[in-house]
């Protein structure tokens, strides 16, 4: 579906609750399933983690995970112990061009059953689950950080642990951290020491719930439109100064952008407080890559120029972001250049109205541009992308007053 986006002007202001996030969602939903005494709160109900709850119901057959690269990962590994399992792994046309020979490799080296059924090197895999006794594994840290977390989901269940060591610098680290985390909230040992990571064997873990933060990467939308806005303030709940989140990291970047953020007991308020703006933002992502599209959209919508780095795993998500955001940009009237992982927005004078915005089946283009809304008349194709990470945003975009109309073009 098409669609048209327009708002009337007026302040904006709501509250709104976004649903949890589905990085931590799908490590929790992994763990439950090793662990089935472990509760969760505030699932998240993107596509990403129904699919993956419903994967994991399966005890046999096909899988298909459509877009979902954590559920690909994550589960290449879970099905590799997954003792007695045949299970043909599979995704959408995209999924099955994301590499992921690395984390094969690594699981071989385990011991692991894995086979490629057409391209190697690329989903759809066969995987014969086994038990797996290696208790050491090498892997290179730069090109996704899901191969590693998918290794430390299962270390915990292997008889002893799991060493992960790790070549190179490490990409998204956050999100290792992340793991982390919820594996220490459950009283698993894990530390991560400099190139390398270890997990201690556990049978059995705490008795406890995990309350799934609501998802940021979601949350910086709303700090787009907050910068793009003349006046704003907005409410988003189910959010904590304490996140496992590295996108959290988006409050202390759109503050050299006007947007000021307060943390409440269990929300945040996002409120425009300067018109200030810097000529040019230069910030490296290579800890909050889902962060870019964002903010290289803002800097679209104020006329600023960008130079933004550490995006060199962009080119294996949902599509060639760096390409899509130099295509998408352009059609506005902006120069955009892009290497491997660096992206350079020259500033634009004046945005061209009426344009119609491609989303290549990411999510992330359809919402990070949604926000020239204020700006200019545009037009979202393909909308319903969305629901990859967060089905509710058009409906949370009519809450704040924006018209979204279907279009037939
Ligand atoms: O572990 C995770 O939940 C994620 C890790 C990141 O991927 P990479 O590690 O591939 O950069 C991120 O882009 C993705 O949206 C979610
Ligand atoms: C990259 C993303 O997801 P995944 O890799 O899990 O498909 C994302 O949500 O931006």
């Amino acid at each position: 579906m098409n669609i048209q986006i327009s708002h009337p002007g007026t302040k904006l202001s709501g509250d709104l609750q976004i649903t949890g996030s589905k990085s931590e969602s799908n490590r929790v939903l992994i763990l439950q399933a090793v662990y089935p005494s472990i509760k969760i709160e505030n699932l998240s109900n993107s596509d990403d983690t129904k699919v993956l709850k419903k994967a994991l119901s399966q005890a046999s057959g096909t899988i298909d995970i459509h877009h979902a690269g954590t559920a690909m990962r994550f589960l290449t590994a879970y099905l590799a112990v997954y003792e007695g399992g045949n299970f043909i792994l599979t995704g959408s046309e995209r999924m099955k061009e994301r590499p992921i020979k690395l984390l094969v490799d690594a699981l071989r080296s385990m011991g692991a059953n894995i086979e490629y059924v057409v391209n190697e090197g690329f989903p759809p895999l066969r995987i014969q689950g086994k038990k797996l006794t290696c208790n050491e594994v090498k892997l290179k840290a730069n090109i996704s950080s899901q191969y590693i977390s998918a290794l430390m989901l299962i270390a915990p269940s292997l008889p002893e642990g799991l060493v992960i060591d790790l070549e190179g610098p490490l990409t998204s680290a956050p999100y290792i951290s992340m793991t982390i985390d919820i594996l220490q909230h459950f009283g698993i040992e894990a530390r991560l020491e400099p190139q390398r990571i270890v997990i201690e064997p556990r049978a059995k873990v705490l008795n406890k719930t995990l309350h799934v933060e609501s998802d940021w990467s979601s949350a910086s939308y709303f700090y787009s439109l907050v910068a793009l806005s003349e006046d704003a303030e907005i409410k988003l709940s189910n959010y904590r100064n304490e996140s496992l989140q590295g996108d959290s990291n988006v409050a202390n970047i759109y503050k050299q952008l006007g947007v000021e953020t307060t943390f409440h007991e269990n929300a945040i308020s996002l409120k425009k407080v300067s018109h200030k703006k810097p000529l040019r933002l230069g910030l490296d992502l290579k800890n909050t890559p889902d962060l870019a599209q964002t903010i290289a959209v803002t800097c679209l919508g104020l006329g600023i120029e960008c130079n933004l780095s550490g995006l060199h795993t962009l080119k294996i998500k949902e599509t060639d972001r760096l390409q899509a955001l130099k295509n998408e940009m352009e059609k506005f009237g902006a120069t955009v250049n892009i290497t491997n992982d660096n992206l350079q927005l020259l500033s634009c004078a004046s945005l061209k109205e009426n344009v119609q915005v491609a989303t290549y089946n990411d999510h992330r283009m359809a919402m990070a541009f949604a926000p020239l809304a204020l700006k200019t008349s545009l037009l979202v194709n393909d909308a319903e992308v969305v629901s990859k990470s967060y089905p509710e945003f058009w409906e949370h975009l009519k809450a704040l007053k924006f018209e979204v109309k279907q279009h037939d073009n």
